[in-house]
């Protein structure tokens, strides 16, 4: 990311968070802009009660606004009343500040709900492919870190507009009562920003790196976390840390430096503002022919002015720093809404689904690699179909094109004459049951994970499932039985139970294929082979799709694929196969 922004392209971030709720942020402006007239109203009233209290008698200028409204409202124009008055406008300011600062937050808070909850349905329904480029470690960082940071901005704009109103007013009252030295004092300020902009690094550029090492301190814990197995076999520790070091390093110092530099602005600005203001009260005195009531009320403006302008500063330097977070949160939120998976494709699938086609199927996961070349297939319900083949041949690419993780690039695939590309993308997974090599199990209960399946499925369908998957086999090893919770992506099972939790959790569904892709590759033999015939036994009509690396569980196959090189080489029953004494052959007496 480049480290700086254009005017244009600052502007189109703001106006990115200020088109959030217009109305809404348009009404807490309001109501600032109404406390700080107030707060002007309040300062107008100076003059009158100076003029009072010197027993002028006599009235001029902006008081004589203020005689008038009291005539209107019918109370005498003495000072207790004015005092009285003072208090009523002052009561009023601080009841609109309250509120504004309240419904700041709110915005803040609804702002940031909005980026995540964006943000991750966004990413819920991305596809596989978005996620395989982009790195899971980014994703998450945008939903859980950099939407927080991002909101800070809707709340700074707001404040920004808020000060920049306040200034307004105490200019107005200063211009309107010593036009020249007002100018003058512009000129100082004018001059002073432009030397705090040109020596301080901008707070895009700050707000970067922040945004930058926090993408790096997320990418870095997510590893050593995840692969913490690795991580100790392989003596990663170290580096690990090191890399983490590094980036928590530049997050402290750029932190520390948006802060100083925050500091740093506040300061110089009311450093120069206070003396500004002295020297003002020099000419004042010297060259400006002011009343000393209407000096007192310039003097005022322009002590309370100081400030406002050192928060202006300050909160237009913070915002800057926050529109790295946004723009990263909000540009990965485009990037997923343009990678949705399910598309305009919306037909629905029909109940029962007979039979599935696969022709002339090509497919490259980069563009460029081709992964599978005019790969062409056919399964029906009852049917047992299986892909054969060496490593990397493309078998497993075959089962994600299938259950429409990916698209196929050219040819399609058909069911009972319908692309499948055309069905709505979730009810067209309804139909399909699909197991993985390495399946997800979630930490929670055993129960939970096979129910997973089939939110529907009774306690006897689940036992029956665990049953046929061979669950029941390491049951009575877990203490609380179907309520154990078996851990993070459940660390608590081997790799061959997990294979079976996840076999239970295919089978307690009613589909109308089932496709297993290495499913049982962990599990011994004779399990293997008790969970397979337990599967091509079941009087349930759906159509086998298996991808097996050990050829003895797929001997009962009515078709047999062998796969090399991203092309269906040859196909035919196991006894088929073997006389033909090709790639199968070989592989089955290797
Ligand atoms: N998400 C991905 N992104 C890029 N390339 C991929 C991806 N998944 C697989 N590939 C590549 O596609 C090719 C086919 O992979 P696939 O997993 O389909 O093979 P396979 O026959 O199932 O292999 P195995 O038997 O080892 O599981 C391989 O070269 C692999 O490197």
């Amino acid at each position: 990311m480049s480290d700086q922004l254009s005017l244009v392209e600052k502007l189109s971030a703001a106006k990115r968070v200020a088109l959030f709720r217009p109305l809404f942020t348009l009404g807490i402006i309001s109501l600032s802009v109404v406390a700080a007239l107030l707060e002007g109203i309040g300062l107008g009233f100076l003059l009158p009660i100076i003029q009072q209290a010197r027993g002028d008698g006599q009235t001029s200028g902006i008081a004589e606004g203020f005689v008038w409204i009291y005539e209107v409202v019918g109370v005498p124009f003495t000072l207790e009343y004015i005092i009285a008055g003072v208090a009523l406008v002052m009561t009023l300011r601080y009841a609109a500040s309250f509120l504004v600062a309240w419904l700041r937050t709110m915005l803040r808070v609804q702002y940031v709900r909005d980026l995540q909850t964006r943000a991750y349905r966004n990413a819920l329904d991305s596809r596989i492919a978005y996620f395989d480029e982009q790195g899971s470690d980014e994703i998450l960082n945008a939903i859980v870190t950099q939407s927080r940071e991002a909101g800070n901005a809707i709340m700074r704009l707001v404040r920004v507009v808020e000060q920049g109103f306040l200034s307004l007013v105490y200019v107005s009252v200063a211009l309107y009562l010593a036009p020249i030295l007002t100018l003058v004092a512009g000129g100082v300020l004018a001059g002073l920003t432009y030397l705090v902009r040109y020596r301080l690094e901008s707070g895009y550029a700050v707000g970067d790196r922040v945004a930058e090492s926090n993408e790096r301190v997320q990418e870095v814990v997510q590893a050593g976390t995840q692969g913490i197995r690795d991580v100790k076999l392989f003596g990663l520790s170290e580096r690990f840390f090191e890399r983490f070091d590094t980036h928590v390093g530049t997050f402290a110092r750029s932190k520390v430096t948006l802060q100083r530099n925050q500091a740093a602005i506040q300061n110089i600005y009311q450093l120069v503002t206070a003396v500004t203001v002295f020297v003002l009260i020099y000419f004042a005195l010297e060259f400006a022919s002011l009343s000393l009531a209407g000096l007192g009320v310039f003097l005022f403006a322009m002590f309370r002015l100081s400030p406002r302008i050192s928060s202006l500063s300050t909160y237009l330097y913070r915002l800057e720093s926050d529109f790295p977070h946004l723009i990263r949160t909000e540009r990965l939120i485009d990037e997923m809404r343009a990678s949705q998976e399910s598309g305009e494709s919306r037909a629905s699938v029909p109940e029962r689904i007979e039979r599935v086609e696969a022709e002339s199927l090509d497919f490259s996961y980069d563009g460029d690699e081709q992964v599978l070349e005019d790969v062409s297939y056919s399964v029906e319900r009852g049917e047992f179909i299986a892909f054969v083949g060496p490593s990397g041949a493309g078998k497993s690419t075959i089962v994600s094109l299938l259950a429409r993780m990916y698209e196929p690039d050219a040819g399609a695939i058909r069911a009972d004459g319908t692309p499948i590309r055309e069905f709505d993308i979730a009810e067209w997974r309804e139909h399909l049951s699909v197991v993985r090599q390495n399946p997800y199990i979630f930490n929670d209960s055993l129960a939970y994970n096979v129910r997973v399946g089939n939110q529907d499925a009774s306690k006897s369908e689940i036992e029956r499932a665990c049953e046929l998957a061979c669950v029941t086999e390491f049951l009575g090893e877990l203490p609380e039985g179907y309520q154990t919770v078996l851990g993070d992506d459940g660390v608590r099972l081997s790799g061959g139970q997990k294979q079976r939790v996840a076999l239970a959790r295919a089978l307690v569904r009613d589909v109308d294929f089932l496709l297993l892709d290495e499913a049982t590759s962990d599990l011994d033999t004779n399990i293997e082979e008790a969970v397979h015939s337990g599967i091509e036994s079941l009087d349930a009509d759906h159509g086998l799709v298996v991808v097996a690396h050990r050829l003895s569980t797929v001997r009962n196959a009515d078709r047999i694929y062998t796969m090399v090189d991203g092309r269906v080489e040859e196909v035919g029953t196991h006894e088929e196969l073997l006389d033909a004494e090709g790639t199968y052959a070989e592989l089955y007496s290797g």
